[in-house]
């Protein structure tokens, strides 16, 4: 079983993949993140750093999601474990649709080319959804780009993400993460053990 957590920046997922390793310590998943693939994580984080032109950068992170998948999503899942990322291929998707925009005539037609074939899809894919203010507000003293700008791009991605999951429902969760911590966290935990007894 593959899960995989959503949402754009300071909508709290870092906060719950923490939370989600006390509670699920039971059923002993494989905690992982994309980006930060074995020895291609740092390539990535240091493009990302740079501002890197955006064909580079969603190149890295597709070389990054195949190391990911090869060394260490693969393996666990052909041990029977549970596997939890924070961020997957869904991040592209919704991030990269927007930055290659102005580089690429089809960026949507070339995410799809660039994963189909190969990639696994997660089994449950937990969103969450935040206003982009509520989420800018969270970021604050975080470096970033201009505000407007930022904002912008934000709006942008939460679009893509929300009209994936209009597009797949019965593999999205979508959570209100307006709410505090706790209540995602309890509403999160159930709704994965739900999952799993029913698999
Ligand atoms: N549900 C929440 N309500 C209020 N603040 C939150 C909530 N979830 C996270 N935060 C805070 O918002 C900031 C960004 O959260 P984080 O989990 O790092 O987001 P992400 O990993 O999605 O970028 C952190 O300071 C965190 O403590
Ligand atoms: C995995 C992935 C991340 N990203 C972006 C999202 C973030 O802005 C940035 C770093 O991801 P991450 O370290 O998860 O940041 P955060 O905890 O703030 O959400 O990389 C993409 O644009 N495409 C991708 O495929």
């Amino acid at each position: 079983m593959l899960i995989t957590l959503e949402g754009i920046d300071g909508a709290g997922k870092s906060t719950l993949y923490a939370g989600l390793k006390s509670r699920l310590l039971d059923l002993d998943p494989l905690f992982t993140r994309e980006p930060g693939s074995p020895y291609l994580g740092d390539a990535v984080r240091r493009a990302i750093a740079k501002n890197d032109d955006p064909l580079v950068e969603a190149a890295l992170f597709v070389a990054d999601h195949a190391v990911h998948l090869a060394d260490v999503v693969r393996p666990a899942l052909s041990s029977g474990r549970v596997v939890i990322s924070d961020r997957y291929s869904d991040s592209r998707f919704a991030y990269q649709e927007v930055s290659l925009q102005n580089v690429h005539p089809n960026p949507r037609q070339w995410l799809t080319a660039v994963h189909e074939g190969w990639s696994v899809r997660p089994d449950m894919t937990i969103l969450l959804v935040v206003p982009v203010s509520v989420a800018m507000s969270r970021l604050a003293g975080r470096p970033e780009q201009e505000h407007f700008e930022r904002q912008e791009f934000l709006e942008a991605v939460q679009k893509n993400y929300l009209a994936r999951a209009a597009e797949d429902p019965s593999r999205f969760l979508l959570v209100d993460a307006a709410q505090s911590p706790e209540t995602i966290l309890d509403f999160v935990e159930k709704s994965i053990r739900a999952k799993l007894k029913r698999e």
